[in-house]
């Protein structure tokens, strides 16, 4: 039996499973600082994550800290297709979440859990909002490069010019960074790009971008050093990645996959050492099945071993289910593996897998870099174009299969199995495996203690705990009782009324 009194922060995530990990992964850097992480995001998702996750009530030990998890209602019923249609679901989500969270603040201080800060992820800006409006501390961790960062920086600013409808192939050159081609600038951005939504969801983070205090990214000082520092004197960055690394709190303690992962490590211990290519798209983009086809005919032609995720299309996508080509698995045997959902991290770090074929979101792109993993880039969209480009051209691990989807191109199996050999045998291959090791390395310092990351995370903490201490004395009351009058701010913003408080600021904890 324990008690103790801890720091409270809210984590809110956008419901995507790109989103959903890296913050997932700080709150279990920042508990094992020693600080109570609630992560939360609509019940949709959370009811996924409980069956897939083992994510139950109560609270998880994490190091010094602890973490727990609470859902919250979007609103809409639980077969509402417009869920998959972003357009609709980040209005109603805003719309929803405005007053869902404060009402959830307010009874985690009635429960004697003040919090005393907000943290969300991009998608979701309207979190500042309501952190601002209860006088609440907010952070915000961005999941993608400081290079994508800086361009949508530049980009909300009109710092320098974009590709435009009159100007649609203009290359773009930012401080600190390589040139970017018309088609490496994050797809987003384009004015053909058919997520326009998601654009305007970023921008509207740029819009809040002076509220939060502190903007979190999971990427570390050594691998965009320059681009990091130059950002860092406009914006309040701290640089805390990879979190996908995280040395006191193995991943496997606490997940957030929506989906149970395919059992694939014994096929993988059954193979030689380097003979296996890893196929993997990510977990939202969908390739057609013409494209599917050239890439399951490269796997046979380039004769590797392989394990490919096909993962199967949510049922209200509108996506038709792909097939493999006719006798491709017999074909294949056992020199190939299937699955719906791999167990990534798992993966990324078996000796016998020798390269990845990634989509290059920056979760995957940083998984890699931190397994020492070479990769066969595929981009197709956002930030994943940008990712393609540095995993190739500034960090040397990759080899470019395509340029992305806004080229419309179909990349034939010829050229599979070019950069697949490429990849896995030969010089080049040799070089990018070194490469790999050395980002591995680098990463694996930065999350040390004392490291870069490890550094600005423990920063992060205390500027935390500091802020709390003045939320609680701004609002003139000591400790023990600083949970009931933040409850009493949230009634007071119409939200919910309020009776006597009857906590204390003391979290009970049974160990
Ligand atoms: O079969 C899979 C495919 C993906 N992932 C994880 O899902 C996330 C995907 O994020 P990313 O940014 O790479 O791509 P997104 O899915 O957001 O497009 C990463 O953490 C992967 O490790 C996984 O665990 N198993
Ligand atoms: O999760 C998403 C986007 C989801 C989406 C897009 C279009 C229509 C419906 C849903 O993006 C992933 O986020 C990662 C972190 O920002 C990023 O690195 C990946 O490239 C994205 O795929």
């Amino acid at each position: 039996m324990g008690s103790e009194a801890l720091v409270h922060v809210l984590l809110v995530s956008f419901p995507g499973q790109g989103h959903v990990n890296p913050l997932l992964r700080l709150g279990k850097r920042l508990a094992s600082k020693g600080l109570l992480v609630t992560f939360t995001t609509p019940e949709s998702i959370g009811k996924a994550m409980r069956k897939a996750s083992n994510i139950g009530e109560e609270l998880s030990p994490v190091g010094d800290g602890f973490i727990r998890f609470e859902f919250f209602e979007d609103g809409w019923d639980e077969d509402e297709t417009r869920r998959q249609d972003l357009d609709q679901y980040l209005p109603q989500l805003e719309k929803v979440g405005k007053v869902l969270i404060p009402e959830m603040i307010r009874r985690n201080a009635e429960q004697g859990r003040p919090i005393s800060c907000l943290i969300n992820n991009p998608f979701i800006p309207w979190v500042s909002d309501v952190a601002d409006s209860l006088g609440l501390p907010s952070a915000m961790l961005w999941v993608q490069s400081c290079a994508c960062f800086t361009s949508y920086y530049y980009y909300y600013h009109g710092l320098v010019p974009f590709p435009s409808e009159t100007a649609m192939e203009i290359d773009v050159q930012l401080p600190c960074m390589p040139l970017l081609k018309h088609d490496e600038v994050p797809s987003f951005l384009y004015p053909t790009t058919p997520y326009p939504f998601l654009r305007r969801a970023i921008m509207g983070q740029y819009k809040n971008l002076d509220k939060p205090f502190c903007i979190l990214m999971d990427t570390f000082q050594e691998l965009e050093h320059e681009i990091i520092e130059y950002m860092s004197k406009i914006s309040p960055i701290k640089t805390v990645g990879p979190l996908f690394k995280n040395p006191k709190a193995p991943n496997a303690t606490v997940k957030g996959d929506f989906m149970k992962a395919d059992d694939c490590v014994g096929w993988l211990d059954s193979k030689p050492a380097s003979s296996i290519v890893y196929v993997s798209f990510g977990s939202v983009v969908y390739l057609k099945q013409d494209q599917w086809d050239e890439i399951a005919y490269g796997l046979l032609n380039s004769g590797v071993n392989f394990l490919w995720v096909m993962k199967p299309p949510h049922k209200d996508s509108g996506y038709e289910v792909l097939k493999m080509p006719e006798g491709f698995l017999e074909k294949a045997g056992d020199r190939g593996k299937v699955v719906q959902w791999s167990p990534q991290e798992q993966v990324l770090a078996h000796p016998s897998v020798a390269c990845f074929v990634t989509h290059c979101g920056w979760n995957s792109t940083m998984e890699a870099l931190t397994s020492g993993m070479p990769v066969v880039a595929f981009p197709q969209w956002g930030d994943q174009v940008t990712d393609a480009k540095y995993l190739v051209d500034v960090f040397k691990v990759g080899v470019r299969m395509c340029r992305g989807e806004a080229e419309n191109k179909l990349i034939t199996r010829d050229v599979v199995e070019q950069c697949l050999r490429e990849a896995t045998s030969g010089p080049k291959a040799e070089e990018m495996k070194q490469n790999a090791k050395k980002w591995s390395a680098a990463a694996e310092a930065a999350v040390a203690e004392g490291g870069s990351s490890d550094r600005n995370i423990q920063a992060f903490v205390d500027e935390v705990k500091r802020r709390s201490l003045e939320v609680l004395a701004a609002s003139g009351k000591s400790t023990a009782n600083g949970g009931a009058d933040l409850a009493n701010k949230v009634a007071g913003n119409g939200v919910a009324e309020l009776g006597e408080p009857k906590v204390n600021g003391e979290l009970k904890v049974v160990s």
